[in-house]
C-alpha cells in the first residue's frame, strides 16, 4: 500500500517534470480563455441594450455603432478560439513529440543486449501509443487544473463566508465523491496499462503478418492470423470500454453526491431561514455559490481518471527509461596498434544461467585472419560480441592494445571495427545512402569504388534510379547475395583496421557464392579479421583457427596442423565438408 503510494508520487513528480517546459504555453491559452468567456459574457451582457437600441430604435448613435461591434466581437471571438486551441493543442503536441525523441534516443543508447526478451513490437507500442496518451495531460487535466481548481476555490469562499454551517453540510459528501474518484481512477489505470499492452500485442501480430509474410501463406495460416487479431482487437475494444465506462461512472458519480448534497443544503437552509436564524439572501447566495460548484466538481473528478490512464501510460514507458545506457569510457583509441587479447573471460546471459564462454585466453595479432569454428550453441556469436563491446563479459577483461575495453572510449573503439552479420541489415533509404552509411560524407566517387571492389557496381547500376534507388523496408528487392554485396561494401568505404565477420551458413548459389567470396576476400586485405566461419575456404585460408566447444578453447592452430592433431577439429571438418553446397563447392576445384 505505502509502496503504491510512493509509486504515484514519483510519477507524479516524473509527470509535473514533463510538463513544466510547456507551462508558459498552456498559462497563456488558459489566459486566452478566460479572454474568451469574457468576450462571450459581454456579448450576451450587451444584448439587451443592443437590442433595445435597434428595436426601438430611440438612440440612433448607438444604433450605428451596433453592426461594426458585432462584427468585430464576433471576429475577435473566431480568432480567439483558434489561439486557444493553436496554444493548447501545440502543447500537447510537443509533449508528446519531445517525449518520444527522448525515448528514442535513450533506445539507440542501450546496449544490445538491453531489451533480452522484449520484442521490438512493445518497444514500438511504447514508444507511439504510450507517449500519444501524454497529450491529455495538457488538454485535460492540466487545463482543469488552471481553469477550474481556482473557481472551486472562489466559489467555497463565497459559500464559506456566506454561511459555513450550510456549506460545510453540502461538502458531506465531498469524501463519498473523493474515495469514489480514486477507486475507479485505479480502475481506469490498471485498464489502461493492460490496453497498451494489447496494442503491443496488435503491433506484433502486424509485423509478424508483414515479415512473415511467405511462412504464413506456404503454411496456409492466413485465417487463423486474421482470427488471432480480431480476437485480440475485441480485447483491445472491451478494454477501451471499460475506461469509457469508469469514466463516465466518476461523472455519474459526482451528479449523484451532489445531489445529494443539495438535497441536505435545501433542508437545513430552509430550517434556519423559517426559524429566522439566516436571511433568505444569506441562504440563496450560499445555495448559488455551492451549485455553481458542482460543475468544476464534475470536471475535476473526471480529469482524475484521465490522469490515471496517464499515469497507466507513464508506468509502461518508466520501463524503457529505466533500463541503463551503454556505459562510455574515456580513454582515447586512435588507432589499433597490436592486439586483441581476451583474458580469462567467462560471460553468462543471466546470473543464474550456465556460462556461455569459460575461462577465455587468447589474443589476436594486428594483420592476422582467425576463423572461430565450433558446433551451434559453442558460444562463437557471444565471442566476436565481446570486441564491440557489445556487452562486458560476466568475468575476466578484453583488451585493445592492452586497454581494457571498458575504459576505452566507444566511439572510437568502434570506430575501428567493421562487421558484416549473418543478416544484412540495409536501411529504408538509397543504395548510396546504405553503402555510406559509415561514412555519411563520403563521395560519389568513393562509394562507386567501394561498390566496385565489392561486386556490387554491376548490379547497382542496373537497378532502375542505380545508386539512387530506394531500397524498399528491409531491401527485400534484393537477393540475398545482392544484399550481402551492399553490406561488405559499407564496410570497404569504412575502411576499418579491424574486421569482424559473421558467415553465413546458408549456402548462396554458387555464382553469388563467388561474388561474395570475392567482395570478402576484397575486404579483408590488409585488416585484422575474426571470423565465425562456415566455409571450407575461410578456414582453410585463415592464420589461425580457434574451435570453441561449449564456451572453452578445445584447439588451436592451423588447418593442416588441427586436421592432423584436434579430433574435434577433424569430426567439426568432416561435418563442414559433408555439408559443402554452394560455398564449399566452390572452392574444392582449387
Ligand atoms: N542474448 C542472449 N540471451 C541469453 N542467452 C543467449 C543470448 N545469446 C546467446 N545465448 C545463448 O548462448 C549460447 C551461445 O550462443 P552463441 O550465439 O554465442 O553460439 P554460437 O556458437 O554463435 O551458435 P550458432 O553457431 O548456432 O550461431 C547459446 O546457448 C544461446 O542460447
Amino acid at each position: 500500500m505505502k509502496d503504491r503510494a510512493a509509486l504515484t508520487e514519483v510519477l507524479d513528480r516524473e509527470l509535473a517534470a514533463l510538463i513544466r517546459p510547456y507551462l508558459p504555453r498552456v498559462a497563456a491559452a488558459v489566459l486566452v480563455s478566460l479572454l474568451l468567456s469574457a468576450l462571450n459574457g459581454a456579448i450576451a451582457w450587451f444584448f439587451k441594450p443592443f437590442t433595445n437600441a435597434v428595436v426601438g430604435a430611440h438612440d440612433y448613435a448607438l444604433v450605428a455603432w451596433v453592426p461594426p461591434i458585432v462584427a468585430a466581437a464576433f471576429t475577435a471571438r473566431g480568432f480567439l478560439a483558434y489561439l486557444y486551441a493553436y496554444l493548447m493543442r501545440s502543447a500537447g503536441i510537443k509533449l508528446v513529440r519531445d517525449t518520444r525523441v527522448r525515448l528514442y534516443r535513450h533506445l539507440v543508447r542501450l546496449p544490445v543486449t538491453a531489451l533480452g526478451t522484449e520484442t521490438s513490437a512493445r518497444v514500438i507500442s511504447r514508444l507511439l501509443s504510450d507517449t500519444g496518451i501524454l497529450r491529455l495531460l495538457v488538454s485535460d487535466t492540466i487545463l482543469t487544473v488552471f481553469k477550474e481548481v481556482p473557481s472551486i476555490l472562489t466559489l467555497l469562499a463565497v459559500a464559506f463566508y456566506r454561511r459555513w454551517d450550510v456549506t460545510l453540510l453540502a461538502l458531506v459528501v465531498a469524501p463519498a465523491i473523493g474515495a469514489g474518484t480514486h477507486r475507479f481512477g485505479k480502475g481506469v489505470k490498471l485498464k489502461r496499462k493492460q490496453a497498451q499492452q494489447t496494442i503491443a500485442q496488435l503491433t506484433h501480430r502486424i509485423a509478424e503478418a508483414t515479415a512473415g509474410a511467405k511462412v504464413i501463406k506456404v503454411f496456409g495460416r492466413g485465417r487463423e492470423m486474421e482470427e488471432r487479431f480480431a480476437a485480440d482487437s475485441q480485447v483491445h475494444y472491451r478494454q477501451e470500454l471499460k475506461i469509457v465506462r469508469l469514466k463516465e461512472m466518476t461523472k455519474v458519480l459526482v451528479d449523484v453526491c451532489t445531489g445529494f448534497g443539495l438535497a441536505f443544503v435545501i433542508w437545513y437552509g430552509q430550517y434556519l431561514v423559517s426559524a429566522g436564524t439566516i436571511t433568505v439572501g444569506d441562504y440563496a447566495s450560499a445555495l448559488v455559490a455551492i451549485l455553481m460548484l458542482f460543475g468544476p466538481v464534475k470536471k475535476v473528478g473526471g480529469s482524475y481518471a484521465v490522469l490515471q490512464e496517464i499515469r497507466g501510460a507513464k508506468e509502461r514507458m518508466n520501463w524503457l527509461e529505466g533500463l541503463a545506457e551503454e556505459t562510455d569510457g574515456d580513454v582515447p583509441l586512435p588507432a589499433f596498434r597490436s592486439e586483441i587479447r581476451f583474458e580469462g573471460v567467462t560471460h553468462r546471459y543471466r546470473p543464474d544461467a550456465e556460462p556461455v564462454l569459460r575461462g577465455i585466453d587468447l589474443v589476436i595479432h594486428k594483420g592476422e585472419v582467425l576463423a572461430v569454428v565450433g558446433p551451434s550453441g559453442a558460444g562463437k556469436t557471444t565471442l566476436i560480441d565481446l570486441i564491440p563491446r557489445f556487452m562486458d563479459p560476466t568475468e575476466g577483461r578484453v583488451l585493445v592494445d592492452g586497454i581494457d575495453l571498458r575504459r576505452v572510449r566507444l566511439a572510437d573503439l568502434r570506430a575501428l571495427i567493421g562487421l558484416v552479420g549473418q543478416d544484412v541489415i540495409l536501411f529504408n533509404d538509397t543504395v548510396r545512402e546504405n553503402i555510406a552509411f559509415g561514412r555519411p560524407d563520403a563521395t560519389d566517387e568513393e562509394i562507386r569504388e567501394a561498390a566496385r571492389r565489392a561486386y556490387a557496381h554491376e548490379f547497382i547500376q542496373e537497378l532502375p534510379r542505380g545508386y539512387e534507388t530506394l531500397l524498399g523496408e528491409r531491401g527485400l528487392n534484393l537477393s540475398g547475395g545482392q544484399r550481402q554485396r551492399i553490406a561488405i561494401a559499407r564496410a570497404i568505404l569504412k575502411s576499418p583496421p579491424i574486421l569482424i565477420l559473421d558467415e553465413a551458413t546458408s549456402a548462396l548459389d554458387s555464382v553469388s557464392e563467388t561474388l561474395v567470396q570475392r567482395a570478402l576476400d576484397e575486404l579483408m586485405q590488409g585488416r585484422t579479421t575474426i571470423v565465425v566461419a562456415h566455409r571450407l575456404s575461410t578456414i582453410r585460408n585463415a592464420d589461425r583457427i580457434v574451435v570453441l566447444d561449449h564456451g572453452r578453447i578445445r584447439a588451436e592452430g592451423r588447418h593442416e596442423d588441427l586436421v592432423a592433431g584436434s579430433g574435434v577439429y577433424r569430426e567439426l571438418y568432416a561435418t563442414f565438408e559433408a555439408g559443402r553446397g554452394g560455398a564449399a563447392g566452390e572452392e574444392t576445384g582449387d
